[in-house]
């Protein structure tokens, strides 16, 4: 990059952090994730790097965290609130370690600590009396939120010993009052906040104290602004003298005889991590001795003795490059985005689903869009918005096509769906679904025929539909791309044990709209045989609990079908086995009955009913009895003199029945 180039560049990428700053910062709004402040921000610093006098002193990277409000009152703090260095990957835990060891000498060790996803406070206590809280601020100068801070329960009003002294830790919001708190403003219509560090922030930079109050906010305390006074030689010790003091300290933290056990600890966090109940969005290192700190000092935005490796990022920017469609199973199209590959929480993805034109245009997707992706649940990538001041006029609007890209019928929308289908019952994109669908684990469940085989097969003509799956031989399959002697013979086998499943499996495997997995078993466990099911018609079948009218309809005009029929008579010729063989079902009468599942203690003499003859009167109804109380109970009938039992189901706040209530729901 030349001189020039870069110039244009630094002040493009100043101007964006300044903005991303003052949404963090100010409003705790944030527009683009952490990840992609992050990833500008080290671009930034590299041409600065390369080109020193590009370098300004109001650059977003000499400073240390936000804007100061003018809401609050100033506050100086005793000595600078640093930022830290971050460390993205073991390679720059590495380089860390091999700085620190260059100017502090080998014999180094280091504190692991959690990285809470808070914000940074400062306490100030005189002779034991905490009497000023502060937010970081700029480092030098924060906000006074004495009043806020006061409503956060662990924050001790008063010490074990009359000391003067500045304390530092991380305010945030556990996980479970972040959520309630955006449910409660989605019910009020209010915007969400990003996240726990936004709305723990938030609620610290409210005027009412009531607010922050309501919130539910926590501290972990995990410094020492001046350790002077107190004879502490080493992180480790300042963190236990906070905890004799009465502060609240995190105790998941680790000294670390080297590097390598500092990466033990990461790797252990990045897997526990979500069973903790607050957030964390990486782990600090800090070295251990004081006397070491200060050899190694500070740079003007952070300690050279410590640095916060930050955990990958599960939000991510990317462009969604074009869209793609497919067509499943039912002949719903499915519009899916292909992604300029890019790392989520761990993994390449290169494609998001966005199932259907309605979410294209809620979102407002554009091909070439630059896009924020996360992991939804870790697993399923999403498209979570778009970033719209990021256009560049370029991007191209997406239409749904008019017909099927497989076979081009034309596509309908059916009453009331969003999703566009093909209703061409001879797509082949369709069939080919179907026959994965009918082998898949749920359904048919045979090994070894996954998507490649099953393409291969439809496009070779070798199955039309799944009754020729059982009629595959050896020289067929073998003919196959990496289809080897031992894995076809395994195939044949699977296909052939596949013969002998329970009805349920063929029932689901076939596809009938409206039948699921469950539906299938529960018209397996009713009908037992293929055939009883296949003349059963509405009225029967609406009999059934579980069965509404769609089904029921969807079910009979399947089996009107005259290639159903002749499909489950080559399935038959075949061999495969069209009856439940499950375990028996339980009778409606059972299933309804408030003693269904529940188990049931019985104690104290009965006055009108035989202990027997209630017992097999609970379990005719679905219901377990059992001799003795525990959590696990869920009624207790408390006859005359009821003793111990009842008094332990009290304790348990177990539901407790007498003898005429049991009467009543036995109805007899
Ligand atoms: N999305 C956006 O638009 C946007 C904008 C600005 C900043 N940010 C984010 O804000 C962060 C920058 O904030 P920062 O300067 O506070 O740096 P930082 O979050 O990277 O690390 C420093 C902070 O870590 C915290 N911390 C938690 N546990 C700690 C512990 N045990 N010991 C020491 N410190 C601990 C402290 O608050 C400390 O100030 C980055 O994560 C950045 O991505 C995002």
């Amino acid at each position: 990059m030349d001189l020039q180039t870069a110039e244009i560049k630094v002040k493009e990428l100043q101007t964006l952090l300044n903005q991303y700053n003052y949404e963090y910062h100010v409003l705790d709004q944030p527009s683009v994730p952490d990840s992609e402040y992050d990833r500008l921000l080290k671009e930034l610093i590299e041409i600065e790097t390369q080109y020193p006098e590009l370098k300004t002193t109001d650059s977003p990277t000499q400073r240390v965290g936000g804007e100061i409000l003018d809401m609050f009152e100033k506050v100086q703090h005793q000595s600078q609130m640093l930022s830290l260095g971050n460390a993205f990957n073991e390679q720059d835990l590495r380089d860390f370690d091999r700085r620190v060891r260059q100017s502090a000498g080998e014999n180094v060790s280091y504190v692991c600590e959690l990285k809470i996803d808070g914000l940074a406070v400062s306490l100030r206590y005189e002779e034991g009396l905490f009497v000023l809280g502060a937010t970081r601020g700029d480092g030098s100068i924060g906000e006074n939120i004495t009043a806020n801070l006061r409503t956060i329960r662990s924050i001790p009003l008063r010490l074990n010993k009359d000391l003067s002294m500045e304390v530092r830790g991380e305010a945030f919001m556990p996980k479970r009052s972040f959520e309630a708190l955006n449910k409660l403003k989605a019910e009020k219509g209010e915007d969400a906040f990003a996240n726990p560090r936004n709305a723990a922030a938030g609620s610290l930079r409210q005027l009412d104290p009531r607010i922050a109050a309501s919130r539910n906010l926590d501290v972990f305390l995990y410094g020492v602004s001046d350790t002077g006074e107190t004879g502490v030689e080493s992180h480790s010790e300042a963190l236990d003298l906070l905890d004799t003091l009465g502060f609240k300290t995190n105790k998941e933290r680790k000294k670390c005889a080297n590097i390598e056990e500092v990466l033990e600890f990461i790797e252990k966090w990045t897997s526990e991590r979500p069973n903790l109940v607050y957030d964390i969005d990486g782990i600090v290192i800090k070295v251990d001795s004081l006397d070491q700190q200060q050899e190694l000092g500070t740079t003007a935005k952070s300690p050279r003795w410590a640095i916060a490796y930050k955990f990958p990022a599960e939000e991510v920017v990317t462009t969604l490059k074009s869209i793609e469609l497919s067509v499943g199973r039912t002949g719903v199209i499915t519009p899916t985005a292909i992604l300029e590959p890019v790392r989520v929480a761990g993994t390449t993805v290169q494609r998001a689903s966005l199932h259907n034109e309605d979410l294209i245009r809620e979102k407002d997707i554009k091909m070439g869009d630059q896009v924020v992706i996360k992991k939804a649940g870790d697993i399923i990538p999403e498209v979570v918005n778009v970033l719209a001041e990021r256009r560049t006029g370029e991007e191209v609007e997406f239409h749904m096509p008019t017909h099927c890209p497989e076979c081009e019928s034309e596509l309908v929308r059916l009453d009331g769906e969003v999703a566009l289908r093909c209703i061409n019952p001879k797509c082949p994109a369709q069939i080919r679904e179907g026959l994965i669908h009918f082998v898949s684990r749920n359904a048919m469940n045979i090994d070894g025929l996954g998507e490649k085989v099953i393409s291969q097969l439809f496009s070779k003509n070798l199955i039309q539909d799944v009754a020729d799956i059982y009629k595959l031989t050896f020289e067929q399959l073998i003919g196959l791309e990496r289809m080897g002697e031992k894995s076809a013979n395994n195939l044949l086998e699977a296909i052939e044990a596949s013969k002998v499943n329970s009805l349920e499996k063929l029932l689901f495997g076939l596809g009938i709209r409206h039948v699921g997995a469950k539906v299938a078993k529960t018209l397996a466990q009713q009908f037992v045989q293929m055939d009883e099911l296949m003349n059963a018609g509405y009225e029967q079948l609406t009999a059934i609990n579980e069965i509404g009218e769609k089904m029921a309809d969807s079910i009979v005009s399947y089996f009107e079908l005259e290639e159903a029929r002749a499909l489950i008579d080559e399935l038959k010729a075949a061999g495969v086995n069209m009856e439940y063989t499950g375990p028996k079902r339980v009778s409606i009468e059972q299933s309804e009955s408030i003693f269904a599942g529940k188990t049931v203690v019985l104690t104290g003499k009965l006055e009108k009913l035989k202990r027997n003859e209630a017992k097999d009167k609970i379990e005719a109804l679905g219901g377990n009895v059992s001799g003795s109380v525990s959590k696990k109970t869920d009624i207790v009938i408390a006859g005359e003199d009821a003793g111990s039992k009842l008094a332990k189901a009290q304790e348990l706040g177990i539901e407790i029945w007498d003898e005429e209530r049991l009467i009543e729901e036995l109805n007899v």
